[in-house]
């Protein structure tokens, strides 16, 4: 064979040379282009990584400077204008691009846009990066086992170019978070977080630089109250602001002059700045000698730690709980602001202070919240013993997946505390019982009106604190956490975050105006409390007024109280149950049937003051200042009058014996009294012509066979002029004749609803399901009660007659045995 090559072969050869060399260059060519310029289009939506969706967290991630999103692995800083929409960027942006041909020296510099309209450009020239993927450094290298998450540089707006190898721009990482999610470390991108957001169970917790944190704490330590000098101090004022308190001194002004958020503010004379400028400006003020400003309080940096570096998660930023567990009859029913305060919660770890006035409905939150949490469970619910029996009805009414025996009430020292799923007791019962059971353990825990903490040497206090410390949800309930001085909440925000202010003595520096004397630190004033409501809102309180969800609410609210008649004396417990053993006997007549009804109705009367005092005292005790109480009997309201004067809590009383000249002055009396003051009424005496809209809470302390009268008794409270809506508390004993008077009066005023003559919120069944007896013995004797009372309303007068004979008989016994 020869070795020789034709002329022709020659050709041939030479030219699929230079045409595969052709081939390479345009290959080559191609591939530099599609690198240079930002490729592909982000038509779809990019897949979520592929580990189980059911929850996850988002944590965006920050630059080790502290103060922008982390792209490409590398830490970039904001321009002066910060992260903000700007067309104008984002098209100088890709022509800088354009005019660079090499990928790897663009990365340092360019502008990167993210989702079309946002911006983040490096100040200064970053090193080229070394790491083969793409320079990410030790970002990368942590994400071994986790998914990556990668996202086209931009989206859609250069579809025309070939879309191969689209540069990766946002690199994030999937990480195992806390118990049952996981998180995604991810820089910015307006794609990514539409997805996200459309993800249930999100949450968005901002990134936290802890090295900038570390520094801005140190700021805290090193201050010490100084002894001479020139003294300030800084006060946050909004949740992105602070004012620096001092005189006036020229370097400290020129000082302020540098920092770029100074604000002036001509009335007050005080200068404000951001709180990005916070740490420069402390640093400036601490090479000051003559001058010594008082840092924010630790507390304060640890709680808006994300403003101080701008990646700052705003409020409104709280992401919707993923509440699919739930029973749908508890979350269909829950009003919009309900349904944010199980969101705030949810995005407080289940820990919070929800401090909603009087009647928004923080049971039906409560139980929604430590619902989300039924994992956790067993739970224990702290009330006032005044109310133990309301929240276990409560817990039936809006969870009904829980089986009846799975609530326990306990309600002596010997009970079990854990034997329910749903656990309640009393404060007062719970520290008797305290070293009983300072073994028992809950994960999930709620204090109903938590203001019953405010003092810690309290036996009560010191009962719940074990149990606060111990558990993982801790859920507090108070319209009213602090009563009259900022000392009062120390307790509840050590039970929600305990490390906010480990020590009393901080919190009362700054915020109880502390002040030493012979005797020692009195810590009785306040300081600082916008400062303090600040903190409060931003870590652990959510509180709603009446009127900022007016909107929302019915105009009158009707709440069953459940209340207990079990700690009467042997003497009215017989006296009672003889009296339902003989309701239930059958009768030879009506008016027979009638007495028997009678004297059930009364010695009821007689078993519930106990209760009803309890309940009152409660309300006192909560700051309620003004409220009605309406009670039938006279040994109800002079028991209710002879308890108050023991207190020593001003009243008004109106009865039949009340002189019509005088009514009118009481009701001015209590009108126009800017201090606590209750009105006893009676049922049948005051519920007309009276007007006593000062007041927003009715409590009805006996019941009465005749909603009418009910009904025109709420008037009093809800009537032109009433600017908020009105609660009205329906006292109702279990074991007693309003086991049979409620459903009877329930039934009615639903009559009386629906032609329009109530604006009754009891129509719901469920509400009062648990007093529609099953027990046929009961049911005979609610209708006998519905015969009676409802037939002929002309025997009424005959029959107020007959209890107030009995009354006068019985009065008499009962001094005697009292
Ligand atoms: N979403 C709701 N749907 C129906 N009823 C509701 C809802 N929210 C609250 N209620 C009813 O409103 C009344 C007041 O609610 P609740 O007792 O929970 O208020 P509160 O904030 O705890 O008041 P307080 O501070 O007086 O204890 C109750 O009868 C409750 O059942």
């Amino acid at each position: 064979m020869s070795n020789q090559l034709t002329a022709e072969q020659t050709r041939k050869i030479e030219e699929n040379r230079r045409k595969a060399l052709e081939r390479r260059a345009q290959r080559l060519g191609q591939i530099a282009s599609s690198n240079n310029q930002t490729s592909g289009s982000f038509s779809s939506t990019p897949e979520p990584p592929k580990a189980n969706l059911n929850t996850c967290t988002l944590i965006r991630v920050t630059s080790n400077s502290g103060s922008a999103p982390k792209l490409l692995g590398l830490p970039f800083k904001q321009d002066s204008a910060g992260l903000k929409p700007n067309a104008s960027q984002s098209n100088s942006s890709r022509e800088t691009k354009k005019t660079n041909p090499f990928p790897q020296a663009d990365r340092g510099a360019p502008a990167l846009s993210s989702g079309g309209n946002l911006v983040v450009k490096p100040r200064t020239p970053v090193p080229p990066c070394t790491n083969s993927v793409g320079g990410a450094g030790s970002f990368y290298k942590q994400a071994n086992k986790c998914p990556v998450v990668q996202l086209p540089s931009s989206s859609s707006n250069f579809s025309a170019v070939p879309a191969k190898k689209p540069a990766i721009s946002v690199r994030g990482k999937c990480l195992p978070h806390t118990e049952g999610r996981f998180r995604v470390e991810v820089g910015y991108h307006a794609e990514l977080i539409a997805v996200f957001k459309s993800i249930p169970s999100k949450n968005y917790a901002p990134a936290r630089d802890a090295a900038a944190l570390t520094a801005l704490l140190k700021l805290c330590n090193g201050w010490q109250k100084p002894g001479a000098g020139l003294q300030g101090q800084c006060v946050l004022v909004s949740p992105t602001k602070f004012e620096v308190d001092v005189s006036y001194n020229a370097d400290v002004i020129a000082a302020f002059k540098l920092m770029p958020t100074k604000n002036y503010d001509l009335k007050t004379r005080k200068w404000s700045f951001s709180l990005e400028d916070y740490r420069r400006l402390m640093d400036l003020l601490s090479k000051i000698a003559a001058v010594e400003v008082e840092p924010l309080p630790r507390a304060i940096v640890q709680a808006f730690s994300a403003r101080f570096d701008g990646t700052e998660a705003r409020s409104s930023d709280i992401p919707e709980a993923d509440l699919s567990s739930i029973d749908p009859t508890l979350t269909c029913s829950l009003m919009p602001f309900q349904r944010e305060g199980v969101n705030f919660a949810v995005s407080k770890q289940g820990r919070l202070l929800l401090a909603d006035d009087m009647g928004l409905g923080k049971t039906v939150q409560a139980i929604c919240i430590a619902a989300y949490y039924r994992s956790e469970w067993p739970l224990l619910v702290v009330a006032p013993s005044s109310v133990r029996f309301t929240w276990a009805e409560a817990f039936r009414r809006w969870l009904p997946s829980l089986s009846d025996d799975s609530i326990n009430v306990v309600v002596k020292a010997k009970d079990s505390l854990q034997s329910g799923l749903v656990n309640i007791i009393s404060y007062d019962l719970l520290s008797r019982i305290e070293k009983q059971h300072s073994g028992s353990r809950f994960s999930v825990l709620i204090m109903d009106e938590s203001h019953f903490l405010k003092n810690m040497k309290t036996a009560r206090c010191k009962a719940a604190l074990p149990l606060l410390k111990a558990a993982k949800r801790v859920i507090l309930l108070s319209g009213t956490p602090a009563m009259s001085r900022p000392s009062e909440l120390y307790t509840q925000i050590l039970a929600v975050r305990p490390l906010l202010f480990p020590r009393f003595h901080e919190f009362g520096l700054r915020y109880c105006d502390a002040k030493q004397s012979t005797w020692g630190w009195d810590y009785s004033g306040s300081s600082n409390l916008g400062e303090l409501k600040l903190l409060l809102e931003e870590s652990l309180m959510l509180r709603r007024l009446k009127s900022d969800v007016l909107a929302q609410l019915p105009a009158k609210q009707r709440k069953v109280v459940t209340v207990t008649t079990d700690s009467i004396n042997s003497r009215i417990k017989a006296a009672l149950s003889a009296a339902a053993k003989q309701l239930s006997k059958g009768h030879r007549n009506k008016k027979e049937e009638k007495e028997a009804l009678l004297v059930f109705y009364n010695h009821t009367a007689e078993a519930k003051l106990q209760a009803i005092m309890e309940y009152i005292t409660d309300m006192l005790e909560g700051g309620r200042e003004k409220f009605l109480v309406f009670a039938h009997h006279k040994l109800v309201l002079d028991h209710i009058t002879a308890e108050l004067e023991k207190k020593n809590a001003s009243y008004i009383r109106i009865d039949g014996s009340t002189p019509s000249a005088e009514r009118q002055q009481l009701c001015e009396k209590f009108q126009f009294s800017t201090n606590s003051c209750v009105a006893v009424l009676s049922i049948t005496a005051a519920n007309m012509g009276l007007t006593l809209h000062s007041a927003d809470l009715v409590i009805f302390a006996e019941l009465f066979w005749n909603p009418g009268v009910l009904i025109q008794a709420e008037d009093r409270v809800h009537r032109i002029g009433q600017t908020n809506n009105v609660n009205v508390h329906y006292l109702v004993a279990k074991g007693s004749a309003d086991d049979h008077l409620w459903p009877l009066i329930q039934e009615k005023m639903n009559v009386l609803e629906q032609v329009g003559l109530s604006e009754s919120n009891l129509s719901d069944n469920a509400v009062n399901a648990s007093f529609h007896s099953k027990d046929p013995t009961q049911r005979r004797i609610t209708e006998m009660f519905q015969r009676s009372f409802t037939e002929d309303d002309g025997d009424e007068a005959v029959l107020l007659e007959a209890a107030s004979s009995w009354e006068e008989a019985e009065n008499h016994s009962v001094k005697t045995t009292a």
